[in-house]
């Protein structure tokens, strides 16, 4: 199994890290846009050197209840990153944006890959996708950010999910973006409840059956909460270290992740006891 852009090709007969890089305003930094580059270009070597294969770098966040960012300064926060980035690394770098002009722009800036939460809805998004020639990550989210969470609602939830994928992997092939080029997401926490999630977890080899390289994303989110009854940092990094452990087992081609190194581990783990 690869992933084709333009000008790389993700080898994914194992399944790799996307390393998350959020270029977000710090706001107790004081030191403006060149410090927060050269920090988040910093991080973005330290998780390559962890054994990322993927950076993916968001300017504008799409966690619920999140503002939209206006185009011009989402561009302003990531174009710098990855053309540094670019500079100093060969890695596959993606764009977590839902702005066409973010797209173009950040690929002509060296990204190889555009990570879209709309699974490209936005009027102009296809014709971005299809004219840079990156590979693509098609998502599943119901509702906006805002609001997503307030009452997810689905007759099934993982047929409902496949079918919304289905119909938006033909939409690219209608606009000429090739099948190489395109990975699913079930867009965990993107208005699910924790059931919603559990059942999209238990079924990750249904998505991974449709074909395509499946991504999963469920770093540090919320979903553990519930299930665990309690909230701090360490417990949701080791639910989303043993889930990482889980959706290798099941198939998943790319695991989006704060913390590489532990997911690193995990994954070799999931390698060496795959290994028949
Ligand atoms: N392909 C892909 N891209 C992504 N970008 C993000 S940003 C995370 C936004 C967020 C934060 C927290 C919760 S919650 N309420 O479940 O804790 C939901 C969404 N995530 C993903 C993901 O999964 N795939």
């Amino acid at each position: 199994m690869q992933l084709n852009s333009r000008n790389r090709t993700l080898d994914l007969a194992r399944p790799v890290v996307m390393g998350i890089l959020n270029v977000t305003p710090d706001s107790f930094s004081d030191g403006g846009a060149y410090v927060e580059t050269a920090r988040a270009l910093d991080h973005a070597l330290g998780m390559v050197e962890q054994g990322a294969a993927i950076v993916d770098v968001g300017g504008e966040s799409t966690r619920p209840g999140a503002d939209p960012v206006d185009e011009r300064e989402e561009m302003a926060r990531v174009l710098p990153l990855i053309e540094a980035l670019r500079a100093h690394s060969d890695v596959f770098i993606s764009i977590d944006t839902i702005k066409p002009r973010v797209m173009r722009e950040a690929c002509a800036a060296g990204a190889d890959m555009i990570n879209d939460v709309m699974a490209l809805r936005a009027p102009g998004a296809l014709e971005a996708a299809c004219d840079t020639q990156a590979a693509v990550c098609l998502m599943h989210m119901q509702g906006q950010p805002r609001t997503m969470q307030k009452a997810p609602v689905y007759d099934d939830v993982v047929a409902d999910v496949r079918s919304f994928l289905g119909a938006r992997v033909a939409a690219c092939r209608d606009a000429g973006i090739d099948d190489s080029r395109i990975c699913l997401d079930p867009g965990f926490g993107f208005g699910k409840t924790l059931e919603h999630n559990l059942a999209l977890m238990r079924n990750l080899h249904a998505f991974v059956g449709d074909g395509y390289p499946v991504l999963v994303g469920v770093s540090r989110k919320s979903m553990f909460v519930k299930l665990h009854g309690h909230d701090d940092m360490s417990s949701r990094i080791h639910a989303s270290v043993t889930s990482a452990f889980w959706a290798a087992t099941q198939g998943a081609g790319i695991i989006r992740s704060h913390d590489v190194a532990h997911t690193v581990e995990a994954l070799t783990l999931a390698a060496a006891l795959a290994d028949n």
